[in-house]
């Protein structure tokens, strides 16, 4: 089983994670190009190789300023909207960076408006941004604007994002996401997290470190022991973690395949570094396959149709795995509704959440349970219908299922005049 690790020696935040996925290998021409098509004021991405203590690491410039292009290229001035999204051959700005490493995170920002955490989800939902990049930056974002909106009092759609907003977060976020897209792996495992000690200044004045929304987020997550004065992770590096991971420790046993090194602007006493680690997880046979597994669930007797159904919508926005609805008969002989709700561990508190926040139940119960599941994998087929995938489960090395994906089987018997059936015919004839 391949595992991404992220090994967060010295905090997270979106620039270093960034960083460090490019190191290991992501394509930076793919991720740029995919930025650039988003609506978005102008800017360049380089990765450029630093020193941290020893360690090279690669570090994120992020530029934003039209002036300072115009300025550099003047001979192109009609056409800088194209020119200014792409790579541009400029390495020789070194020696700016030595004065930034003094600067906060937050001072990298640029002084646009600040947006709203709905106006960035409908962004995403508009681009063209491959789907899995979509689904992973818009639960980034969510995690983040939930706990913005509890530190401050306001509801998660409103939250007015001053530094998240900002155009650097939302590009390291999206970022990171497409970059994730360069590696094949089944899982992304997370260290435990430092978050640093101290005071932090924001747009709100100075806060504690960790900051409160880094806090909040946090909840839930495994923090190391390791302690630093300075803020070692961000909100930012924060929501991508409690987002994307599907466990927190330490390194699992496995075979290290390949490693990235991605710096932090502030320089420390120790490297201050993320490590992206590739790597190929010893499986035990014993326990191939199998996952825990958290079932949450309530009865509810006073709930409209329409309410269960929006519960339900909010729940998987939340991370469930599943949910669903069995009809029970209740106490005082009042029919009702089971609903069950499965997630992974780390997804289990934001469903609780929701399903004490959605539903009317003033309370819920919850097991750990293990599920066993098959290895899946996608094979496409040629089929007189035109190319269907097919979803195939397989149990270590023995295929146990192969099931066609059902919207690429109703698109073809739409687009040939035939009925389903036919076509699923001939799928399986043609496996
Ligand atoms: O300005 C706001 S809303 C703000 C709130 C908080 C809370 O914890 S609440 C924290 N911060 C700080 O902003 C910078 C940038 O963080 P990124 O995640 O965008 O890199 C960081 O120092 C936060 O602690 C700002
Ligand atoms: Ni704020």
């Amino acid at each position: 089983m391949k595992i991404l690790y992220l090994d967060c020696i010295s905090g997270i935040a979106g620039d270093m994670t960034l960083s460090a996925l490019v190191d290991l290998g992501a394509d930076p021409a793919f991720i740029r190009s995919h930025l650039a098509k988003l609506p978005l004021e102008l800017f360049t991405i380089e990765f450029i190789p630093v020193n941290r203590r020893g360690i090279m690491a690669k570090w994120l410039d992020l530029r934003f300023s039209e002036r300072d292009y115009l300025h550099d290229h003047q001979d192109h001035q009609d056409h800088h909207d194209d020119h200014y999204h792409r790579h541009h051959d400029h390495h020789t700005h070194h020696d700016d960076h030595d004065e930034r490493f003094d600067m906060p995170d937050h001072a990298r920002h640029h002084p646009h408006d600040p947006r709203k955490a709905a106006d960035i989800l409908q962004m995403i939902a508009a681009s063209d941004l491959p789907e899995r990049v979509k689904e992973r930056s818009s639960a980034i974002f969510r995690v983040i604007a939930e706990a913005e909106g509890k530190i401050h009092g306001v509801d998660p759609d409103d939250v007015h994002f001053h530094e998240v907003g900002a155009l650097d977060s939302i590009l390291d976020i999206i970022g990171v996401c497409l970059a994730l897209e360069c590696f094949e792996f089944d899982e992304l495992l997370v260290s435990p997290v430092p978050t640093g000690t101290g005071r932090v200044r924001t747009a709100h004045g100075l806060y504690p470190v960790p900051a409160p929304a880094t806090a909040e987020i946090l909840r839930g997550v495994p923090l190391s022991s390791f302690t630093e004065e300075g803020e070692l992770t961000t909100p930012t590096g924060a929501g991508i973690v409690k987002a994307l991971a599907s466990g927190f420790g330490p390194m699992p046993a496995g075979t290290i395949d390949r490693i990235g090194y991605g710096a932090g602007t502030k320089d420390f006493q120790h490297p201050n570094v993320v490590r992206a680690i590739l790597m190929t997880k010893e499986s035990d046979p014993k326990r191939s396959g199998l996952q825990s597994v958290i079932v949450i669930e309530a009865q509810v007797d006073d709930m409209t149709g329409e309410a269960l159904g929006f519960a339900m919508d909010r729940l998987f926005e939340s991370g469930a795995l599943d949910v669903y609805f069995t009809p029970v008969y209740m106490k005082k002989n009042r029919p009702g509704v089971l609903v069950s709700v499965l997630a992974h561990p780390e997804s289990a508190e934001r469903c609780e959440q929701t399903l004490l926040t959605e539903t009317s139940t003033f309370g819920l119960r919850k097991a750990v349970m293990e599920r066993k599941v098959l290895d899946r994998c996608f094979i496409q087929i040629q089929s007189p219908y035109g190319p269907i995938r097919v979803k195939q489960g397989w149990d270590g090395e023995r295929l146990v299922h192969q099931s066609p994906e059902f919207k690429d089987a109703a698109a073809a018997a739409c687009s040939f005049g035939v009925p389903l059936e036919t076509v699923m015919q001939a799928i399986y004839k043609a496996l």
